[in-house]
């Protein structure tokens, strides 16, 4: 399966398939014989279940440089010390960087890639089912203690090659996380997919196809969006629903204790509270959404270990923000997305809201 990127500064492909690295990984073959070096990013927990499956089906010569497994690589000293892997293996701009992991290596990688020598170019090679958003798109980050993703660039990769076989090494909270993006992705773009995931027994136990067509689906949704918009100057804001909240939910925590898509999903929640203000839902239909998020594992009792006020500090970071207010994206309804300003007062009274309605749900 492929699915087109056109972004302003650059066109490529997602390819998706299943135990097809080599075959994949050959179609590049032009660029990667001109490359003078191949240096492959990764970290500890991808490499140690799928690096012997790389190893045996990338058909080029490389260096591997193996980062800390999730958000503890998106920090300032693995950004150090990835580049100066760069610099000692004395790449230069002839040379090609592979992402070989989830969101984390991506971001780091990707940052990494956009910042070596002003720019050289990359590959992201998913392992995750959140990846199936992150690797789009050419957002590229590190965090910093006082915000997510605060420090990054948009850098497209030459293309992304997803073989759904590394997703069988995933551990099912992670397969949880990363459904997140895939139900937002449902919200923002189609009523009747969000109506089919939630009537669906579980979403984080799909079979390999229809889990292949579910990633397909949002990866489609977010090809169309970044490529109307790379920079998030309109529409691409609609892709970070959920993430004001959410962000702040993993800030708090630290980063890595609350997964991203964990954080995700309870943000959605908080937007659909809120978007009962402005739009056509209603408390029913949050509800409902919240029993099908608790369902399916959703670790909502996360919330109680923040106050508002402990968020408040993160919340008013988010990018979106403009002249110092929140702008949040909100839904009209499903599948119909909007940005509004909201100022921290009615944030908070949301936030209250949503403490009360998480007490009845989970008891
Ligand atoms: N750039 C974007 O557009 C974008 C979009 C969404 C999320 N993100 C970022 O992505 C990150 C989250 O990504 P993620 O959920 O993929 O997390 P991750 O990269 O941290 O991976 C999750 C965990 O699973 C392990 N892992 C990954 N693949 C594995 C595999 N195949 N087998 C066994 N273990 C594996 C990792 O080592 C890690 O411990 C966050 O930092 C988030 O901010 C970026
Ligand atoms: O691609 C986008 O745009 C997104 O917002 C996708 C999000 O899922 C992703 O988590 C992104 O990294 C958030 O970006 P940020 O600008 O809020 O840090
Ligand atoms: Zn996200």
């Amino acid at each position: 399966m492929r699915v087109p990127v056109a972004t302003t500064s650059h066109q490529y492909e997602v390819v998706l398939g299943h135990n097809f690295l080599a075959e994949a990984v050959k179609t590049f073959d032009d660029k990667l014989q001109k490359a003078d070096k191949l240096i492959v990013f990764t970290d500890a927990n991808v490499w140690a279940a799928q690096g012997e499956y790389f190893k045996g089906h990338f058909p080029y010569d490389f260096e591997v440089f193996v980062l800390p497994g999730g958000e503890a690589c998106k920090t300032f000293e693995q950004y150090n010390a990835a580049q100066t892997f760069l610099l000692e293996q004395k790449c230069s701009r002839k040379s090609f960087v592979f992402a070989f992991g989830g969101g984390a290596v991506g971001d780091l990688t990707g940052f990494v890639a956009a910042t070596y020598m002003r720019g050289v170019p990359f590959i992201q090679i998913p392992t995750t089912i959140l990846a199936h958003d992150s690797a789009v798109g050419g957002k590229t980050a590190i965090n910093h203690p006082l915000g997510k993703n605060m420090i990054g660039a948009f850098y497209q990769p030459e293309g992304v090659i997803y073989d759904t076989l590394f997703i069988e090494s995933l551990p099912e909270r992670e397969v949880r996380s990363g459904t997140a993006e895939v139900i937002k992705h449902a919200m923002i773009s189609s009523a009747s997919w969000l109506q089919q995931l939630m009537g669906a027994e579980s979403v984080i136990h799909f079979s390999t196809t229809e889990l292949a067509q579910q990633l397909k689906a949002g990866i489609e949704v977010k090809a169309k969006i970044v490529s109307e918009d790379e920079t998030e100057q309109s529409v691409r804001k609609y892709l970070n629903l959920g993430h004001t909240y959410g962000h702040a939910i993993e800030a708090a925590a630290g980063y890595g204790k609350v997964a991203h898509g964990e954080a995700v999903m309870i943000g959605l929640v908080y937007c659909l509270l809120l978007s009962e203000r402005y739009g056509k839902l209603d408390r029913d239909f949050t509800t409902a959404f919240l029993h099908f998020a608790v369902k399916n594992g959703y670790p909502f009792e996360a919330v109680n270990d923040y106050s508002f006020e402990q968020l408040t500090a993160y919340l008013l970071k988010d990018k979106k923000a403009e002249y110092g207010v929140l702008q949040f994206v909100l839904l009209e309804e499903i599948g119909k997305p909007f940005v509004r300003p909201i100022e921290l007062a009615e944030c908070k009274e949301i936030d209250a809201e949503f403490r009360q309605l998480l007490a009845e749900v989970l008891g």
